[in-house]
């Protein structure tokens, strides 16, 4: 991922069925679509029309049928296949994921939730906790870091969640309804923090959302209707 002018997210003609024969869905028919730097951009559409496809295509999770799929201008699915045999390690660096609900571990306090993630890729305990409660500052949850998630409010612990999917400095940040378990209140305060994140860290954000509360808040909106944009 070095190509700095290049999209960041570059989605060609994607298509994706899932199941053969009788049972087979045609849930993306040729998606197109690219991120720049700096963007944060909407996914919208009715239950079923494509959108967690998208996204976890966008992720690295799940395979196209066909198409192509370029991050920071290069090639990582194409032809039928991945071209990267370190999809784990490239989802570890160069993205981060943020969901409805927070999904933090409950067993670990805010710290060491953020923490783990960096451990993960190969940081030392002290470095990494360091890292985290520089990050918890940053998203205003600072003063929350040895609470468990459990003693979170709904917003505190998203602002934890989002300090997470940002621990390893991704350029993709990929969001799944981040505001739809929070109140408009709290729902303007995350995309705040992801639009600064956006500019401060020059990365792309895609955010699934049914939720009308954010719906003025992205640069574009991109809408899908079975399986195609529209
Ligand atoms: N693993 C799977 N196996 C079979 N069909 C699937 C699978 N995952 C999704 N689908 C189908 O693919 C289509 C697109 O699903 P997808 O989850 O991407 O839609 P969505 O827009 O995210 O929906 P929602 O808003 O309800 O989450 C749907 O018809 C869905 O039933």
């Amino acid at each position: 991922m070095t190509d700095t002018t290049a999209p960041l997210i570059s989605f060609s003609d994607v298509k994706k069925h899932y199941g053969e024969g009788s049972a087979r869905v045609d849930a993306l028919r040729g998606v197109s679509f690219d991120v720049t730097a700096g963007e944060v951009v909407g996914l919208r559409g009715p239950s079923g029309s494509g959108k967690t496809t998208v996204l976890n295509i966008v992720g690295c999770i799940l395979a196209p049928s066909q198409g192509e799929l370029r991050l920071a201008g290069e090639p990582v699915f194409a032809g039928g296949r991945w071209l990267r045999d370190d999809l784990r390690r490239l989802r570890l660096e160069a993205i981060g994921f943020i969901f409805q609900f927070h999904n933090l571990l409950p067993f670990l306090t805010s710290t060491d939730n953020v923490a783990l993630v960096l451990q993960l890729a190969g940081q030392s305990r002290g470095a990494a906790r360091r890292r985290a409660q520089e990050l918890l500052d940053y998203l205003d949850v600072g003063h929350r870091r040895d609470a468990f998630p459990s003693q979170l409010s709904g917003g505190e612990a998203q602002r934890v969640a989002i300090a997470r999917a940002l621990a390893n400095r991704p350029r993709i940040i990929l969001a799944d309804e981040p505001t739809a378990a929070l109140d408009s209140q709290r729902a303007q305060v995350v995309m705040d923090l992801l639009r600064r994140v956006a500019i401060d860290q020059h990365a792309a954000i895609v955010v699934v959302t049914h939720d009308d509360k954010i719906a003025d808040r992205f640069d574009r909106v991109l809408e899908l209707r079975d399986g195609l944009l529209v």
